[in-house]
């Protein structure tokens, strides 16, 4: 019997070598590796000489691993073969001159870059199945995101109702409105600020991604301002300072709690995405300002009221004054607004560069 080649087709990945041999109803295949990198293929079946025993060898370019994949079809014999070390190889065989029987199979042909890519989208789908296994496997999540939407539920409607009561008091009232700002709202405020200290809870806790020190600086930054200088002093109250601390604040808030609550749902809005992480960029100078002027408003009436004044030994003189911590703190205020406005501005680079890349 006459021992013919078949015609053997070949594409690579990073890590296998892939060959189809055109040899339809194939029987008594036998594939066999000789050394690191030879393989030895001989089967009888229908080539393109009809009936008969096909034979080839293919020294490799490189060393293969020694375990081969093969499946006989009634068309065809596809043979799989990993290569020892993941690389590219720039062509199949040891020897430049490509055997004759040897052809590019069009159908699996891909070029080093888009095996890259498909090699890419690969580890991302086992990343994503990775991480989505993990995140099924916390049986609190359910508890927890409930958890975090019904706070940012709670935050935004108090929030918004200030805003709401403090626009509306605007209009009807104008300028005057400014100087009852306290009355017409700290309770509310007093509420949202005291439940704002989850914030700081909830990093901890591991429930959001948050950094707790920029949360701590938010929330206690804020809690001075509204328990200290204006819940202890009431000549602080009537003044037209508390309206724009309270308005910079809540202008905020209203875009920030439906934010995170949309999150909780895996939902998210472009514009209030946009506004959440761009609204502060003015907001923020803002804020700090209206808090620093409040904190000055408050030094001679702290200094005239000796209210949190520390006794002192009578050599030193009669009590130190809490302005002087206050004086301590404006200094605070600005390396807080430092730190907080850098975070804030790495968080929103973050959120938009990751989506650009989801884009493309
Ligand atoms: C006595 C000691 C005193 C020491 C302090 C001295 C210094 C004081 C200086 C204080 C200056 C304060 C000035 C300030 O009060 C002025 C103003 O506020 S003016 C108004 C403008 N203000 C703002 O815009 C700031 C608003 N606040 C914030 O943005 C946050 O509080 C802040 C901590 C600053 C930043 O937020 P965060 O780090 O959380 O960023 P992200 O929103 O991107 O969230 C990160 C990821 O966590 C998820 N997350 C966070 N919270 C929640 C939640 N409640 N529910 C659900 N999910 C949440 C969020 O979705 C993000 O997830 P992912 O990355 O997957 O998107």
């Amino acid at each position: 019997m006459q021992i013919l080649t078949p015609q053997v087709f070949w594409a690579q990945r990073h890590g296998e070598i892939f060959l189809r041999v055109e040899l339809s109803d194939a029987s008594d295949v036998d594939i066999s590796l000789q050394g690191h990198n030879t393989l030895q293929f001989r089967a009888q079946g229908h080539g393109a000489k009809g009936d008969n025993q096909y034979e080839f060898s293919l020294e490799f370019l490189e060393p293969v691993k020694s375990e081969i994949h093969q499946k006989s079809t009634q068309r065809q014999v596809d043979i799989k073969i990993r290569k020892r070390d993941e690389r590219w190889w720039e062509r199949l065989t040891l020897r430049e001159k490509k055997p004759l029987f040897l052809a590019p199979d069009f159908d699996r042909w891909l070029d080093e870059s888009d095996a890259e890519m498909e090699l890419k989208a690969k580890e991302e789908k086992i990343n994503k199945i990775s991480v989505e296994s993990r995140v099924r496997k916390d049986p609190y999540i359910g508890l927890k995101k409930g958890y975090l939407f019904m706070y940012n539920l709670v935050q935004f409607l108090g929030f918004s109702w200030i805003f709401v009561n403090m626009t509306v008091r605007l209009f009807i009232l104008g300028q005057d409105s400014f100087y009852d700002t306290f009355h017409t709202t700290a309770d509310m405020m007093y509420f949202c600020q005291m439940m704002a200290v989850l914030e700081v809870v909830n990093p901890l806790l591991g429930l959001v991604k948050t950094g707790f020190f920029p949360a701590m600086i938010q929330v206690a930054g804020r809690n001075v301002i509204l328990f200290v200088i204006f819940g202890c002093l009431d000549e602080m109250q009537n003044k037209a300072v508390v309206f724009f601390v309270f308005y910079l604040w809540s202008s905020i808030e209203i875009f920030r709690y439906p934010f995170y609550m949309l999150a909780c749902i895996g939902t998210d809005w472009k514009l209030l995405t946009w506004l959440r992480y761009s609204l502060w960029i003015p907001l923020y100078p803002l804020g700090v300002v209206a808090e620093a002027v409040a904190v000055i408003q408050s030094l001679p009436i702290f200094d005239e009221t000796r209210l949190f004044s520390v006794p002192l030994p009578s050599a030193l003189g009669h009590s130190l004054s809490f302005s002087y911590t206050l004086q301590l703190y404006l200094v605070l205020m600005f390396l807080g607004l430092f730190i907080n406005f850098r975070h804030l501005y790495k968080q929103r680079q973050r959120r938009y560069r990751s989506r650009k890349r989801k884009v493309h």
